[in-house]
């Protein structure tokens, strides 16, 4: 059987990020993957050097080709920059029903840069979020779609609920951005109970692309029919080996290392 999901993102140059990270992800992961380009990034491991988004239409006829041709049992979105591309990319997902939705709210990049228009968070939340299966925001972007400020495990519930209410079926608060303590945590609602993905937090700069990594895997799995628990279970586990074993290049904050998972369960 031939898993095949589609990533709806950006090109991050330097590979760690973006639609390169979700192609390894989904490679490593053994699913067929296919891509909508929405910008391209001049980006290495010390920033954001240039950001070129491309017209609606553009990301909307790529949609369209994989959708009338090979289909896609999963789908996810990464950058979309703009409340144009937010639209184009919502209507695809309805014309192609497909359900298997997961949304990465981008929004900056490590360094600060914006990766989202501010206006767009509006239209992020009208079209896009009541479509998804899962949504995966990291704590400043909870805070951005909620308007909460989010400081304890009870705060990070409460956000979870509201984006549930927006028609996010499964909400997974990340908690890559809470820096205190030995542990990373991942909340996951799913409109009645909490989840919890704990594992060991590392001291490591080498993070760029954690995000886009964790939820191109949980598009992976569910693309071969995997439940949302299951899939987070899955990526939690694939971005804590790509965390934990760096591959230390670049000057600033680089890319985790995207065999290590298939590495550990070969060896
Ligand atoms: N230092 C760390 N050690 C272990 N796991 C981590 C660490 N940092 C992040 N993670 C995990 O990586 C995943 C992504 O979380 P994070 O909050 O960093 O996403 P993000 O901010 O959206 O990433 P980015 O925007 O850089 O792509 C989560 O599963 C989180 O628990
Ligand atoms: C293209 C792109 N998408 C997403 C992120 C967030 O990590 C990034 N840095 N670059």
């Amino acid at each position: 059987m031939v898993y095949k999901a589609l990533t709806v993102a950006g090109s991050d140059s330097g590979g760690g990020a973006g639609i390169q990270a979700d192609l390894k992800t989904f490679q490593e992961l053994r699913v067929f993957g296919m891509s909508a380009l929405t910008a391209v990034t001049a980006q290495n491991t010390l920033g954001v050097q240039g950001v070129y988004p491309l017209p609606p239409d553009a990301v909307a006829q790529q949609m369209e080709s994989v959708g009338t041709d090979l289909g896609a049992d999963a789908v996810k979105t990464g950058m979309l920059f703009s409340a144009e591309i937010i639209e184009a990319v919502a209507a695809k997902v309805r014309q192609f029903g497909w359900d298997r939705l997961v949304v990465d709210p981008v929004m900056i990049a490590k360094g600060g840069a914006p990766l989202l228009q501010e206006e767009a968070v509006s239209a992020l939340k009208t079209y896009l979020l009541p479509l998804a299966m899962v949504a995966t925001p990291n704590i400043p972007e909870a805070e951005a779609l909620t308007g909460l400020k989010i400081q304890s495990i009870e705060d990070r519930k409460e956000a979870a609920k509201r984006l549930h209410e927006l028609g996010v079926k499964h909400v997974v608060i990340k908690g890559g951005h809470d820096d205190d303590g030995e542990e990373t945590v991942d909340i996951l609602y799913d409109g009645s109970e909490f989840f919890y993905f704990t594992s060991k937090r590392i001291k490591t700069k080498h993070t760029h692309g954690t995000g886009c990594t964790f939820s191109a895997a949980i598009a992976a799995e569910l693309a071969k029919g995997k439940t949302v628990q299951e899939a987070v279970q899955t990526a939690k586990s694939f971005i804590q080996a790509a965390i934990e074993h760096e591959l230390g290049i670049g000057h600033g904050h680089g890319p985790t290392n995207h065999w290590a998972y298939r590495d550990k369960q070969t060896r």
